[in-house]
């Protein structure tokens, strides 16, 4: 234990005066930053203070939550690299949607039998499949009253549905949206004879909420488990986020952080509170910071972002960059090309010199949306000069499963042997499965190294005998699981044991590394490629939220891209934004007059402009940022 003056941040960092103020508080605190000011950093400096000087008392625990499981995935790592496994156990990481659902999983039971799902309940994500639920299931239910659903729009359902918090349903029956969202609620919470009980996020939350607010006695069991709860990229929560929040810590004595960036409010469709960080300072009488330094981006590209952030919200102050760069560092340009093939070939020559000195990682190719359209070419030409890249949501999911980490990192160790973090990982996992304190009995965790070493090497001669692909990788994949045992796994996990989720992972997974091995041949080259070690990435803007690039390209800076930028030009702009500073060095925007795009659900050339997006440009402009019209040097 650490005494809590003699407590230093760690692998180098300073922090800046009031990033250090919060990180030693012991009241609600509100950070708001920008881009790159190191917010989720302060997160994990401030759970190595807690834990180091026990201030955050054993056993109770640190409850961090963020919005995308890699986001949760990356804190998680952060904490346990620098507090090490025993103290990091204290440090839960999840996003908001798995903070619910561990709720309603454990406490499902006491939910009252109408609210009650099944155990074995249904992931549902996305609109349309709620809608199909509602126009096929209330049409059996009710069949004189047949054409309610010409009547209702699915954005409204779907909102209307999990507006409010459950003990409020039955006042909203009056009107046609309120008997639908109760006929629906009842159907997928229970199910039907051909229905499985199905639920959405937005659901589960709000089930959590309500088996807070019947079970006092879960309530304060939950708020003496975690001290200290943590909030990551707070802009983005949801206002049945934020009533489960309330519900959960409101008036307790848990210490809330949260941090987050109004700037990078991008997920207003999803239903983001417009006023979140006035609320919950309000709410829990939280104190705000502000930081003043980037430390990711070089000084050319602050002073762009500098433009644009002043644009989305007047009294933003500026930032400044950290004296780790010359005054010059950094690079913004737009380039401008005839067509979308010039554009791409282009791209590709640049590129093929740009990875003499990076690696394929270090590259982010970002776009609006339709992310295997805009891009299509790009991969094209990339492939044709023997440079691999990769649409990055295919993989994004699986990857952060912890059934796919677990078998891939058997598959590295078996192959690549010198990992050491990739080892300490498994054996940690598989010391807790096996229930052995790896602290205590040393002897029973030598007994778990040396049975996994044989294991492995076992291992090594299956996979480098393989004769049927198809038959023999999917067996090796499930003997690994069954190494750990998959009961013992899914006791560990136990999100595994309801609904589709291990069965679609599983079969995603097993599919994408059939397909890299099928490409390579090779298992150190399948297993790079799968992790993605030599592609470039490619993704829309929200899938590039909170990471960071030294050379990133945004492909598109043209009308079709920003299709709606007339009546939601705010949140474009915040998107833009958010595009702009995930570069560390470099960032290139791309216009092509001529491009092809799926438009009315046909792909379809199309000819570009930019007189919607022109105050984007304008911006542009105001920060110095050239444009060069490259057509003719291609
Ligand atoms: N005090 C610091 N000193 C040095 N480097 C830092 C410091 N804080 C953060 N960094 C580094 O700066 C980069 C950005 O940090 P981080 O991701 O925490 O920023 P953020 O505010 O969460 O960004 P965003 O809102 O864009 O996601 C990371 O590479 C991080 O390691």
């Amino acid at each position: 234990m650490i005494k809590e003056e003699l407590w230093k941040p760690t692998d180098g960092i300073v922090l800046e005066e009031a990033a250090n103020q919060v990180v030693r508080s012991q009241e609600n605190t509100l950070v708001i930053a920008g881009p790159g000011a190191g917010k989720s950093e302060l997160l994990a400096q401030r759970a190595s203070y807690l834990l180091e000087t026990n201030i955050c008392k054993d056993p109770q625990k640190i409850l961090a939550i963020s919005f995308k499981v890699d986001a949760a995935d990356n804190l998680k790592k952060r904490v346990e690299k620098r507090v090490g496994g025993d103290l990091a156990k204290r440090f839960e990481s999840r996003t908001f949607d798995s903070f619910a659902k561990s709720i309603l999983d454990r406490f499902r039971l006491t939910l009252p039998s109408g609210w009650r799902p099944d155990g074995e309940y249904n992931l549902v994500f996305n609109d349309r499949e709620v809608m199909d639920i509602a126009t096929g299931y209330i049409k059996k239910e009710h069949p004189n009253f047949p054409n309610w659903q010409y009547e209702i729009k699915t954005d409204r359902l779907v909102r209307s549905f999990t507006k409010d918090p459950l003990h409020l349903l039955g006042e909203r029956e009056d009107d046609l949206y309120g008997w639908v969202t109760k006929e629906l609620w009842k159907i997928m919470i229970k199910g039907t004879s051909s229905l499985q009980s199905s639920l959405t996020f937005p659901m589960i939350s709000r089930l959590a909420e309500y088996i807070l607010n019947l079970n006092s006695f879960i309530n304060t069991a939950l708020r003496l488990t975690y001290s200290h709860i943590f909030l990551d990229e707070f802009q983005d929560t949801t206002y049945v986020q934020y009533d489960l929040l309330k519900s959960a810590f409101l008036g307790s004595r848990s210490v809330l952080t949260a941090v987050g960036d109004d700037k990078q409010r991008i997920m207003g469709w999803a239903g983001a509170m417009a006023d979140s960080f006035k609320a919950y300072s309000s709410d829990f009488n939280a104190t705000s910071f502000q930081l003043i330094f980037n430390h990711r981006s070089a000084p050319r590209l602050i002073e762009v972002q500098n433009v644009l952030s002043q644009a989305i919200s007047h009294n933003t102050p500026p930032v400044k960059c950290t004296d780790k760069w010359e005054k010059d560092d950094g690079v913004c340009e737009v380039w401008t090309f005839n067509d979308y093939i010039q554009e791409a070939k282009h791209i590709a020559k640049f590129l093929s010199l740009k990875l003499q000195s990076i690696n394929p990682r270090d590259i982010c190719i970002i776009v609006k949306q339709q992310e295997s359209v805009y891009a299509k070419q790009i991969i094209e030409e990339l492939q044709n000069v023997g440079i691999n890249s990769r649409i990055e949501k295919d993989y994004q999911d699986i990857l952060s499963e912890e059934y796919v980490q677990l078998i891939v990192n058997t598959l590295y160790l078996t192959v690549f042997k010198n990992s050491p973090a990739r080892w300490q990982e498994v054996i940690k996992l598989k010391s807790e499965l096996d229930g052995i304190d790896y602290n205590e009995d040393l002897k029973a965790m030598w007994e778990i190294e040396e049975d996994f070493q044989k294991f492995i090497s076992l291992l090594k001669g299956k996979i480098n005998s393989i004769s049927n692909i198809y038959n023999e990788i999917p067996q090796i994949l499930d003997d690994i699981i069954e190494y750990f045992s998959l009961i013992k796994f899914k006791n560990y996990y136990p999100k595994y044991f309801v609904g589709n989720l291990l069965k679609n992972t599983r079969e995603k997974f097993h599919q994408k590394i059939i397909d890299s091995y099928v490409d390579h041949r090779q298992w150190d080259k399948a297993i790079e490629d799968f992790l993605g070690v030599y592609s470039i990435p490619i993704m829309t803007i929200h899938k590039s939220k909170g990471l960071e690039y030294e050379c990133v390209f945004f492909i598109g800076l043209e009308d079709d891209a920003f299709w709606s930028f007339r009546s939601q030009s705010e949140s474009d702009m915040r998107a833009f934004f958010v595009a702009l500073s995930r570069a560390k060095s470099e960032v290139y925007f791309t216009f092509s007059e001529i491009r092809e795009i799926m438009k009315y659900r046909k792909l379809q050339t199309t000819y570009q402009s930019k007189s919607i997006i022109s105050s984007l440009y304008d911006l542009l402009i105001e920060a110095n940022v050239v444009t060069k019209n490259l057509t003719e040097t291609v």
